[in-house]
């Protein structure tokens, strides 16, 4: 069988899980942040064992990446899974003071059952999770309403421990917890490296950005009511690029964009063509919709 298309390095995974379960213990509640482009690809399948029954806060940032009809539909089934999330813009700061808020309510239930127990109040201490890049730091120094945590387009540049109070009610761990990449799931892998939030990764940019052109493609063909205020996004590439999509493969589409604009290196095209996407300069493209049918299994996980 030839190797997984995207492969993470085992010791980072280890490191990863080894801090991230070294912060869980000393938190009440846990702001779970997802890539709004991608937010099912964005749960960790280990998450539920991880945070076990502390409190959660999910999060969908980068909101401002995707269309508005977008964000509705996944309020909508979130919200039928039981799971309400919070949208946020962490480069705008849009949605934040909702989610300080909403961390601070979390600390009220805490302190509720303190009382019960006989124990003094005391703030809740909450900590930002999420796989790489997602926009965990910027969200941070937006709830602290400074810029503590180095916040940076590459990928893992966070580190370091520290409380930092927010409010009376409400104190924050200034350094996220990072997810280590999953490998189980490589269409999901995929999407992590198109949206560049799965850290120190090796993979092959060609077919990372093939997979971007087909996953548009496949939801072009199977979304297009949904996808309403989505300028499509084949007319996007078509204008950026000079080249429709239509007739070919996104490996074929790679080729043709080489050859048109860097005399055929298609390594090139493929990396012009992610950060392109990256950079939001081909527009507001989710890669993931709600499903049609919802699976149970997202029901108390989100
Ligand atoms: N457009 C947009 N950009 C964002 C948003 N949130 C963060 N960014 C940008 O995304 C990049 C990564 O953000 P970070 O806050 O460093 O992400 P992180 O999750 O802390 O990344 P690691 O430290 O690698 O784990 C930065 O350039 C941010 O300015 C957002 O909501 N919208």
């Amino acid at each position: 069988m030839s190797s997984p298309a995207i492969q993470w390095y085992p010791g980072h995974i280890a490191k990863a899980e080894k801090a991230l379960l070294e912060q869980l213990k000393r938190i009440d509640v846990v702001l779970e942040v997802r890539d709004a482009r991608i937010p099912l690809a964005t749960r960790h399948p280990k998450i539920d064992q991880w945070i076990g029954a502390k409190e959660r806060l999910l999060v969908l940032n980068r909101v401002d990446m995707i269309p508005a009809s977008v964000r509705d539909d996944w309020d909508t089934w979130f919200r039928q899974q039981g799971t309400p999330v919070l949208f946020t813009n962490a480069q705008q700061g849009k949605g934040v003071a909702g989610l300080a808020k909403a961390a601070q309510a979390k600390g009220k239930t805490m302190n509720q059952r303190r009382h019960q127990r006989g124990l003094r109040p005391r703030p809740v201490r909450a900590v930002v999770l999420g796989f790489p890049n997602v926009g965990k730091s910027a969200l941070i120094n937006r709830l602290l309403k400074r810029k503590v945590v180095a916040s940076a387009r590459r990928p893992g540049v966070t580190r370091q421990l520290r409380w930092v109070r927010i409010s009376d009610e409400l104190e924050l761990l200034d350094a996220p917890g990072v997810l280590p990449a999953q490998l189980t799931d490589q269409q999901a892998a995929l999407k992590l490296a198109i949206c560049d939030d799965i850290g120190e990764a090796a993979y092959d940019d060609e077919l990372v950005a093939a997979t971007f052109v087909e996953f548009l493609k496949q939801d072009h063909a199977q979304l297009p009511s949904r996808t309403a205020d989505q300028p499509s996004a084949l007319e996007a590439l078509a204008t950026r690029y000079g080249i429709h999509p239509t007739a070919y493969s996104g490996e074929a589409y790679l080729m043709q964009m080489s050859q048109a604009r860097y005399q055929g290196d298609r390594q090139r095209a493929a990396r012009q063509l992610l950060t392109d996407y990256r950079k939001g300069v081909l527009g507001t493209l989710a890669l993931e919709y709600p499903p049609m049918v919802p699976p149970s299994t997202e029901a108390g996980s989100a």
